[in-house]
């Protein structure tokens, strides 16, 4: 059976970008709680902002400096709200996908001096195990048409096109790199691939 999600509830959050439109789903592929921001008309229209973020309990809620990901999803929401219509998706895939209390220990593992990608395959794993099918769901349940991924990671962007969904262009979203996050991003850069540290604004 083709797995599917069902939009359970709407409702407007007021944000210090103006409101967003939270649209809860179950799907059937895991128990987790993802969620949808949306901004504006969405529905039937062609190259829609989109940024789908993964949770990251430690950036986004604490503000923790080791990642880019709380800077990301604050950079993200005002990018949809300048534009005045987008989405962004929350998904549930904690420490790209191992989860929080393996994300802490491979912390750990970096501050004896593994990068994160090593530190993650120490503990069984691999680099990145995250999957985009319920994002893919969720953009097919808002009806976009196509969309321009708010990212630096030509995975992710593979990963939706392989689902399906049209990926019309890119939309950068560089964090600020500093003494507590500077080794992270390097490391993403090189070995993820992700494209940091480039100036161009580009449709790639
Ligand atoms: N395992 C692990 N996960 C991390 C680490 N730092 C951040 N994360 C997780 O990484 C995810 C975000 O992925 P990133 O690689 O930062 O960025 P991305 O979403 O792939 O790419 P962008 O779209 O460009 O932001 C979140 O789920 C974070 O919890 C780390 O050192 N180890
Ligand atoms: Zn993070």
């Amino acid at each position: 059976m083709k797995p599917k999600v069902d939009d359970l509830v709407q409702t407007p959050i007021p944000t210090r970008h103006g409101e967003f439109i939270l649209h809860y789903y179950s799907n059937t592929l895991d128990d987790k709680e993802h969620v949808a921001l949306v901004r504006g008309k969405v529905d039937g229209v062609e190259h829609v902002p989109v940024r789908i973020h993964s949770e990251c309990f430690t950036g986004d809620v604490l503000g923790s400096r080791r990642c880019d990901c709380g800077e990301q999803l604050d950079m993200a929401m005002q990018m949809i709200a300048e534009r005045g219509a987008g989405i962004l998706i929350y998904l549930r895939q904690e420490g790209r996908g191992i989860g929080l209390l393996k994300k802490l220990q491979a912390y750990n593992l970096q501050d004896a001096g593994l990068d994160t990608v090593d530190a993650n395959i120490h503990l069984g794993h691999l680099a990145d195990e995250r999957e985009y099918d319920i994002a893919a769901l969720i953009l097919e349940s808002l009806q976009v048409k196509s969309i321009e991924l708010i990212t630096n990671n030509p995975k992710k962007i593979e990963g939706l096109q392989k689902l399906g969904v049209d990926v019309a262009g890119r939309i950068p979203i560089v964090a600020s790199a500093h003494n507590d996050n500077l080794d992270y991003l390097k490391t993403k850069a090189k070995k993820m691939a992700h494209m940091l540290f480039e100036r161009k604004k580009d449709n790639d």
